[in-house]
């Protein structure tokens, strides 16, 4: 018998993923979609490349709808996710796409996003590399409660993390710019998402640290070993559908090369079957992971800066969202960590 799940807003680009991912994922069955403004209507007329899912309703984002199903994802804006949850019975595995439960810290909370503070879940990045422990995988295993990270997150971590823990490089003065496509700021109408207003332009947004992934970020690379991290991470809005590219640097640690680097690289990532270190000399491109649940990384070391740049790219909407949700879900319910989840990308 597959899982019976129910995905919460299934109208938007989030949950749209999770549904094309879980359409063709063989131990889950979608029974349930919720929505707010398109609730009553078909699913179809919504999410018109789902044809196979083409049978169900959207209905209300409410427990009534929620409560009974093995796995609930939900992708809601933020604040509705925590809301939501205790009216959900233990005994239900729900994977939060939103940020409600990702940071430990409520000061951060407060600073970054107000509200209600609903408290931090197991954080849905299997790869984390954490200091003295192995991976984030082992605690993901079992959980009933995950938080999958932010997209801009998950990009920064993965390509500074292994660097971090093997004491490769400076964490005090870390510097993060983010190529980001469009779909990451969601689905509903934006003004500065116009095409007319992104076609052909290349816009900065949150400067000056106060982006509110950045204490995110900082909680990763912590969990990494990194003592008084500090990062300065600027993304910039660009003409995508999807993608992230993140370019991050670091001050090399006395006396560490790049051959250290690619070593901790190696170690970190060389089993991983979604995460890949790139050969020396070669970077990714955010084509080369649409649709794909991977992240690749390159490596090099300025040698007249002393620094590391590390560059990552991945699909926002799948391994920044829907596929690390379905990963930790997979991982969680003691399923193989891949199934349901592609390698191959689409190109061109
Ligand atoms: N897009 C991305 O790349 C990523 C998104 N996420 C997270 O996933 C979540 C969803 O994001 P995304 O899909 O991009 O957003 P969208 O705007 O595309 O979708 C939002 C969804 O939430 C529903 N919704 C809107 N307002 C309310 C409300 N007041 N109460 C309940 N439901 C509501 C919408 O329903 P309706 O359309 O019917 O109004 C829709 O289904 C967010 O928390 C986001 O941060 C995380 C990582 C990456
Ligand atoms: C282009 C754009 O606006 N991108 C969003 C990505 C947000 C995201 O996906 O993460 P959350 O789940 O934390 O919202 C941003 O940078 O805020």
């Amino acid at each position: 018998m597959p899982f019976s799940v129910a995905v919460a807003g299934a109208s938007g680009y989030a949950g749209g993923e999770l549904l094309r991912l879980l359409a063709a994922h063989p131990e889950f069955e979608v029974r349930t979609v919720t929505a707010f403004s398109n609730a009553g209507s078909d699913l179809i007329s919504v999410q018109p490349h789902l044809r196979s899912l083409a049978h169900l309703t959207l209905v209300e984002t409410s427990p009534e709808h929620l409560r009974g199903h093995d796995v609930v994802f939900l992708a809601l804006p933020h604040g509705k996710s925590g809301e939501i949850t205790a009216h959900l019975g233990d005994a239900t595995l729900v994977v939060d796409c939103g940020a409600d439960h990702r940071l430990v810290s409520e000061a951060d909370w407060e600073r970054f996003y107000g509200g209600e503070y609903f408290g931090a879940w197991t954080y849905g990045l299997p790869e984390l590399v954490r200091e003295g422990t192995g991976p984030q995988r082992e605690a993901i295993a079992g959980s009933k409660r995950i938080a999958v990270p932010g997209c801009n997150v998950t990009a920064i971590t993965l390509g500074l993390a292994p660097a971090v823990r093997a004491g490769v490089i400076e964490t005090d003065d870390l510097v993060a710019v983010l190529s980001v496509g469009t779909s990451g700021a969601g689905k509903s109408l934006k003004p500065h998402l116009l095409a007319s207003e992104i076609s052909g332009s290349a816009a900065p947004y949150a400067v000056g640290g106060v982006h509110r992934h950045t204490p995110e970020i900082k909680q990763n690379l912590t969990a990494a070993g990194g003592a008084d991290v500090r990062i300065s991470f600027t993304p910039v809005l660009v003409p995508m559908s999807r993608g992230i590219l993140a370019t991050s640097t670091a001050t090399l640690a006395e006396g560490k090369t790049l051959a250290d680097a690619r070593k901790a690289f190696e170690e970190a990532y060389g089993a991983e079957p979604f995460v890949h270190l790139l050969p020396e000399g070669e970077f990714p491109r955010t084509a080369e992971t649409v649709g794909a649940n991977t992240a690749l990384v390159g490596i090099a070391v300025d040698d007249d800066a002393r620094r590391l740049v590390t560059v990552t790219a991945i699909d926002n909407l799948v391994k920044g969202t829907a596929g690390a949700a379905i990963q930790s879900a997979n991982l969680a319910l003691g399923l193989p960590e891949t199934l349901g989840l592609p390698l191959e990308g689409i190109a061109p």
